[in-house]
């Protein structure tokens, strides 16, 4: 155990733990959870708590109607379950003398930087002022396309976004398992885990219930995000006593997640927050080599292949000639310009298409190695 406390957490608390498996807020449970983070508060921890149950608050709020399944039911539920979750939360908090600030998002809020900084800029506020932001999808007005998704993957956002130094993912399981132990009674838990790729993803399953979304799936991409920001991660029952002070204190409970890299910076933040890739290309070993060993920004000369349609300024995913992605960034060229420069010298590229935006297709400032 280390005793040294984060200055500031993500707890990202899922239906699972908010309803403890019942159709209805556990506003007993919640106490609890908030009487720990407001502990942790007065010791100098600043929270940015990411919640989940707006659905389940308004089915619960309108007397559990019997509704078709389909997005506006759900944006109803959502509209009317906000209010009352965001009003349970402010009046536990108040008990504890906290101010608590509503923010909802959607992934279209964090895909235009300006947006993205705004969001920031509003959370750092909040933190500045000792209120308690509360975040969740702004799924009232949000559809499939510009939604994040998940509370999971929102609150890997929120880390960035916050710059924490530890995202808390509490859910009805003590942690990730080899199998999904709803299924499983012999699944083992894993405490602890390095690095995240194809067979660890193979053993995380969907969702167990009707009121989650995503199950352990989307908390493994959120741990990856947050890893790839070189912010740790943990997944943790929330049903644990004490569980978000025990982990603040470095105990080990349910399966952390350490992160290899260091933190990024803030451009770099954003690129692994915001835009998804609209394309990708695919390099040959010595590009490869280059981004990834020595830090080097994208030039013409190792690009093998471009995928997808897209403009000056897209986001891109960097793949190995296997096709392993193993960077993302911003392109300075668009795909059909980068068709006619692949495989070329730098220096030809004025000669090329009679203009230039610079040496490199994408610059190491606007790149993130996987
Ligand atoms: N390998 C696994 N280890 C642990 N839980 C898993 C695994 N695969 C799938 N799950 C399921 O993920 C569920 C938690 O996710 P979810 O229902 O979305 O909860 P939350 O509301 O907390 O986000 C668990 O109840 C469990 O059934
Ligand atoms: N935004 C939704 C929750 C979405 C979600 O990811 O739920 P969960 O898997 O329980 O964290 C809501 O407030 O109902």
């Amino acid at each position: 155990m280390n005793n040294r406390l984060p200055s500031r957490i993500v707890v990202k608390l899922g239906t699972s733990v908010l309803t403890s498996g019942s159709p209805r807020l556990d506003r007993a449970h919640m106490v609890e959870l908030v009487r720990q983070m407001a502990r942790l508060h007065q010791a100098g921890v600043e929270i940015v708590l990411v919640t989940s149950g707006a659905i389940a608050a308004g089915r619960e709020h309108l007397g559990f109607p019997q509704l078709a399944d389909s997005l506006s039911s759900k944006q109803m539920l959502a509209a009317v379950g906000q209010s009352q979750l965001i009003r349970a939360w402010e009046t536990l908090f108040n008990l504890y003398g906290l101010h608590v600030g509503q923010i909802l998002l959607t992934r279209a809020d964090l895909d235009d930087r300006e947006r993205y900084l705004n969001a920031r800029d509003t959370l750092h506020a909040l933190l500045d002022h000792r209120v308690i932001p509360i975040i969740n999808e702004n799924d009232a007005v949000a559809i499939a396309e510009i939604k994040v998704g998940d509370n999971d993957n929102l609150s890997a956002l929120a880390a960035l976004l916050a710059e924490a130094d530890l995202l808390m993912l509490l859910t009805d399981q003590q942690g990730l398992y080899d199998a999904d132990p709803r299924g499983n009674p012999d699944a083992k838990l894993i405490p602890e885990v390095h690095r995240i790729d194809e067979s660890l993803r193979a053993l995380a399953g969907g969702s167990g219930t009707n009121l989650g979304t995503g199950g352990m799936a989307t908390k493994l991409q959120a741990a990856d995000v947050a890893n790839r920001a070189g912010i740790p991660a943990v997944v943790a029952s929330g049903h644990v006593e004490g569980v978000i002070e025990r982990l603040c204190a470095g105990e080990a409970l349910g399966t952390r997640f350490v992160p290899q890299s260091s933190l990024l910076d803030g451009r770099k933040r954003w690129i692994l927050a915001g835009p998804p890739p609209c394309g990708a290309l695919r390099l040959d070993e010595g590009a490869v080599e280059a981004l990834c060993r020595k830090g080097s920004s994208l030039l013409a000369k190792g690009v093998l292949a471009v995928e997808g349609e897209f403009v000056r300024g897209a986001t891109l995913v960097l793949a190995d000639r296997r096709g392993r992605p193993v960077a993302r960034g911003i392109s300075r060229y668009g795909a059909q310009e980068i068709e006619r420069l692949m495989g070329h010298h730098s220096k030809d590229i004025e000669a090329t298409l009679g203009y230039s935006h610079g040496p490199a297709l994408i610059h190491r400032n606007d790149l993130v190695v996987l």
